[in-house]
């Protein structure tokens, strides 16, 4: 089992120079699986997050009026709230992730959780933050990822914060 440091730099790199046609082949077949699902449907707040330029792009979905779209905001002590997305309303972090200048906490009932590679019960590896993790220790509502092909592992390390996702939609 290879270590989780060595797998974040191989799927970043695998993501930085994955073919765009294919890339939006991928992501379009995704987001049409996911648009016809009981889960999108029965949503009523969504938690999607501003994408860099190599992740997952769902940014379509900000667009979408019948739902609530919330992202995340990084917080001191690695904490993480969702607010609401207003396109007018961001700034850039450091890290260079737009964020909402809103402090306002908004619950969503699905989320969307990015992350580098994740095997199919759902366990993921992000970029080392921990903030999914800490905060879907206390959240009841549902998971979902977004996952290209290449991203799929048969095993991951795991470690006692790891929660699964629920749902993992792929091609
Ligand atoms: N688009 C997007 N937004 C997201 C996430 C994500 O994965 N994708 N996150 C998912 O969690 C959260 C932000 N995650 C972060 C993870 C690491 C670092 C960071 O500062 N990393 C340092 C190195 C790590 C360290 O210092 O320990 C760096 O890059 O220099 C920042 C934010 C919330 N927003
Ligand atoms: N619920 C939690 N409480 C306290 N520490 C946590 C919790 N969840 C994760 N951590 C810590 O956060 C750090 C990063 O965790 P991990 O390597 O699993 O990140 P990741 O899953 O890749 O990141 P992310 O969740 O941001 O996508 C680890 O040191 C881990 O122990």
């Amino acid at each position: 089992m290879k270590k989780k440091a060595e797998i974040r730099k191989k799927m970043k790199l695998a993501l930085k120079t994955f073919d765009s046609s294919d890339k939006q082949r991928q992501t379009q077949a995704i987001m049409t699986q996911f648009l016809a699902s009981d889960l999108y449907q029965q949503a009523e707040t969504i938690a999607a997050f501003m994408p860099m330029s190599f992740e997952f792009d769902m940014t379509g979905l900000l667009a979408d009026t019948t739902k609530r779209l919330v992202i995340p905001k990084t917080l001191p002590q690695r904490q993480m709230i969702f607010t609401d997305y207003d396109e007018n309303a961001l700034f850039l972090t450091p890290f260079g992730v737009r964020e909402s200048k809103s402090d306002i906490a908004v619950t969503p009932d699905l989320i969307i959780v990015p992350g580098l590679a994740w095997t199919a019960d759902g366990y993921r590896i992000g970029y080392g933050g921990g903030y999914y993790d800490r905060y879907l220790a206390d959240f009841t509502g549902q998971t979902v990822s977004f996952v290209y092909d290449f991203q799929m592992l048969p095993t991951i390390e795991r470690n006692k914060f790891d929660i699964p996702v629920r749902h993992i939609f792929k091609v």
